[in-house]
């Protein structure tokens, strides 16, 4: 007897062995089913999610022990046969479960919920007090048993088998549909039911108008308008056979407003250089990584776009990543008012109903264009020409939960699999990126001019030191308060800048030098003074602002540091007159929040932009011509070794915004540490420079790009038991990887407790290691069969962004 045995990938990501396991395919379903098909089978007691992973005609399970899958999600795979390769490479090379790889791919309308569902077995015995829940119903939801508190007697009645709990499968989201009306192809039914309906005035009037409207489907809302019918008439027509009622599938619109339609710009030179280069890749199909090294304002931009019209003319398909794209709607625009209907969105703004809808339109090849943030980069499409990461020195490209994969290795292993080239585009490449280019592994594209050959804003430094020693304690300088001035008479636009990576507002007793900390975590309590309260951002604990000091009563006890509604409030005493904006994640919670302000300040509706990082890149708009920096440093002191390069990127991406068309722009950046070289070279705006100095201290002191760095993190709610094994872990590594390799640690975790766990970690150093992964595999078998039990959570990451 011959079976179809189907390899499922299953949805139980504790289990310490990931591999497939082996189903039978039931009869009935032997020529549906289908590598990447989504299922549903039995794991232990329960049914879960799988992935068909592959099919084959025999299996080493006993036939006793084999079970059947219990349903098939899809009629049409949801995963292609390059997904799941890439998975497998996923897998291997971020060391993750190969479910997560697979999650990953896909919107979370098409991941997996799992419900429990009461199922009455003998309703005759069943008690007074439950009734009500099940009303005329056979089965019942948990929730609900839950939210009436009556799990007690739930477990009771599952006891005596009144009442059964079953786990069941569900998706997320689902397809919108909307009712149309079908009108017949065929006349004679039409003339069928007009002989029918002699005496019936509107009817036979809907009727002669089907009569001319043969085939087409059309809401009803519309027919009615047309005919001007009632939804009766209408009902009654369908009635008697001259249309009907279908289901129709539509798409919900994520973008809420309209564009005009843009044409291609004449290059500049330097741009056709580059555009040439790429053409080449495309037409040849190369896999070639092409880095794109661009002064702000160089049209970076404008140079993807019309590589990606010559992919469309291919009949290609492109990718476009942007870091955070719900934060740059301008950038969208630019998209779609180039390719129109042709333009998908991905981002973490849109529901997830949305999402799946985008999802789909790629899916089913409705669009060839996609503009996402980093999660885009595994859209679905089967025929990719170009794939472009903007900004591609940005953290936000790297996730930090499981799989820890990076945007761009991706975007390099989907190039491979497809013979099309990349584009890295940047004003401040990454590190490693700018040091592969200068190898000759990546291909170097420069636009070292303004696209109107408009010149770079030139940077003024403000020592704040010096300013306090002349007595000014304002937080803004002199200088910035004076540009500021002259602005606001001149009525052009300023984009004001709160660096607040790595930076809080605290509360600090002047008395004792005491900062509140949040007692699950080791880490200061933030202000927030909208609503007096001290919350940590790392758990979500709350509490009331302290009157008199914890530690020694003093009541000299006070807030420090700057928010962005400090700012505003000391903008507003100084320059009352001032139009003030705000952009940060208090003003910008609501859907569209972030188009709103931009859109207001693009029509020239306020003076002054005020924002956190969001407002560092990407903006596009003529009339700035200040951009001001209130703290250039507090970035620099992190304990990260990365520090340097990320506020060099932040100082020049923000000054980028200043005089970007006709008017001339002027940047002033405040800082305590004006020596300091990231800040000195933001002066000038050089990358390269910039680039050397950091290359050397990191040959120094062997971090990335020249050694490779992979962090293992490990906690436990009991400090012993987290140091122990920590302790396990440094000697397993020392014991079976080469003495190449340099292993720090175990030492404390930077944040040394979280959510009331202790956390340790190790550092791994080395330049080849050819056994790492599988060492490091090994490690994880044995974290997940045994110390798991202990209370233990760990994990590894091969390319951590912070260490
Ligand atoms: N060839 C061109 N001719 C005229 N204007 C151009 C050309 N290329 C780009 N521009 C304009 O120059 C401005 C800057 O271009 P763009 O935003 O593409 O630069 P970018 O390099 O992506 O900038 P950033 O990295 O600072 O965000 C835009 O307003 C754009 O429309
Ligand atoms: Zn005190
Ligand atoms: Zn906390």
């Amino acid at each position: 007897m011959s079976f179809l045995i189907a390899e499922v990938i299953v949805d139980v990501s504790t289990y310490h062995v990931d591999r497939p396991f082996d189903y039978q395919v039931p009869l009935e379903w032997v020529n549906v089913i289908e590598l990447g098909c989504r299922v549903k089978v039995p794991f232990g007691p329960r049914n879960v999610l799988g992935f068909i992973v592959g099919l084959k005609k025999e299996t080493d399970v006993p036939l006793n022990k084999l079970k059947a899958i219990t349903q098939i999600l899809d009629m049409e795979p949801v995963l292609t046969e390059e997904m799941l390769l890439m998975a497998k490479w996923l897998k291997n090379n971020t060391i993750c479960y190969e479910i997560d790889a697979l999650q990953v791919m896909l919107p979370s309308a098409l991941r997996a919920k799992y419900e429990k569902i009461i199922k009455l077995q003998q309703s005759q015995s069943l008690p007074e007090e439950v009734q009500y829940i099940f009303g005329k119903r056979q089965q019942a939801n948990f929730k609900e048993f839950e939210r009436a508190g009556l799990l007690p007697l739930l477990k009771q009645l599952v006891a005596e088998s009144i009442v059964s709990i079953e786990n069941v499968v569900k998706q997320q989201g689902n397809v919108k549909e909307i009712r149309m009306v079908q009108i017949t192809e065929d006349q004679q039914l039409v003339e069928q039911a007009l002989e029918q309906s002699k005496r019936a005035v509107k009817q036979r009037l809907l009727l002669q108008w089907m009569c001319q409207h043969l085939g087409e489907i059309l809401s009803p809302q519309h027919i009615c308008e047309e005919t001007g019918v009632s939804i009766s008439v209408l009902e009654a027509v369908i009635e008697k056979g001259a249309a009907q009622f279908i289901q129709e599938e539509v798409f919900r619109d994520p973008f809420t407003k309209k564009v005009s339609r843009t044409q291609a710009l004449q290059l500049t030179e330097e741009q056709r250089g580059a555009l040439q280069a790429l053409t080449t890749a495309i037409e040849q199909q190369q896999a070639q990584t092409f880095l794109l090294h661009g002064v702000t304002g160089s049209g970076k931009t404008e140079v993807y776009l019309q590589a990606i019209q010559k992919v469309l003319d291919e009949g290609k398909e492109a990718i476009m990543l942007v870091p955070e794209i719900s934060l740059t709607p301008q950038m969208t625009e630019r998209f779609r008012s180039r390719f129109g209907e042709m333009v998908a969105v991905m981002h973490s703004g849109l529901s997830v109903g949305e999402k799946y809808d985008e999802w789909r339109k790629i899916q089913q090849g409705k669009v060839k264009v996609v503009v996402g943030a980093r999660s885009a980069i595994f859209a679905p499409f089967t025929n990719i020409g170009l794939i472009i990461l903007d900004e591609e020195h940005e953290s936000t490209y790297k996730q930090e939960d499981s799989p820890r994969y990076h945007a761009r290795d991706v975007a390099i292993w989907r190039s491979e699999f497809y013979k099309c080239p990349i584009i890295l585009g940047s004003a401040t490449p990454a590190l490693e990126s700018f040091a592969r280019a200068k190898k000759g592994v990546y291909t170097l594209l420069s636009l070292t001019q303004r696209a109107l050959h408009q010149a770079l804003p030139t940077v003024f430094i403000a020592d704040m030191r010096e300013e306090l020693r002349q007595g000014n304690r304002s937080m803004f300088s002199d200088s910035l308060a004076e540009a500021i001035r002259i602005r606001l008479e001149k009525k052009e636009q300023m984009v004001l800048f709160l660096n607040r990576r790595g930076y809080s507002s605290f509360v600090l007793c002047r008395d004792c030098g005491t900062v509140v900390q949040c007692p699950n975590c080791d880490i200061s309590l933030t202000y927030h003074r909208t609503t007096e309260k001290l919350k940590c951002h790392y758990c979500g604990y709350e509490e009331s602002v302290p009157k008199i000091c914890p530690q020694c009563q003093s009541d000299h006890i006070r807030y420090f540091g700057t928010g962005t509604q400090k700012v505003e409030e000391e903008l507003f005493k100084l320059f009352p007159e001032a139009r003030v904006l705000r952009m940060d994640v208090d003003t910008t919670k609501h859907k569209g929040a972030h188009e709103e302000i931009l859109d207001t300040f693009g029509a020239g509706h306020a003076d002054i932009l005020l924002g956190t990082q969001m407002i560092a890149k990407g903006l596009d708009f003529p009339n700035i011509t200040l951009v001001g920096v209130l703290s250039a440093d507090t970035s620099l002191h992190l304990p990260d070794y990365r520090a340097a390069e990320r506020t060099f990127q932040l100082l020049t991406q923000v000054s980028g915004r200043a005089g970007r068309h006709d008017k001339p722009g002027e940047v002033i950046i405040q800082t305590y540490t004006p020596e300091h070289y990231a800040i000195e070279l933001a002066k000038t705006q050089e990358y390269e420079p910039f680039y050397e100095r950091e290359m050397f201290l990191r040959r120094r002191s062997s971090y990335p790009p020249y050694y490779f760095v992979a962090l293992i993190q490990l906690s436990h709610e009991d400090v012993m038991m987290a140091a122990e094994y920590a302790g396990r872990v440094a000697d397993w590594l020392r014991g079976n990887l080469s003495n190449q390799v340099a292993i720090i640690g175990p030492t404390t975790a930077s944040i040394a407790r979280l959510q009331n766990r202790y956390r340790y970690q190790c550092l791994i150093k080395y330049k080849i290691e050819p056994n790492l992964i599988p060492v490091l595999q090994r490690l994880l078998a044995m974290y997940r069969a045994e110390w798991i039990k202990q209370g233990i959570l760990m994990t590894v990451d091969l390319d951590p962004s912070t260490i």
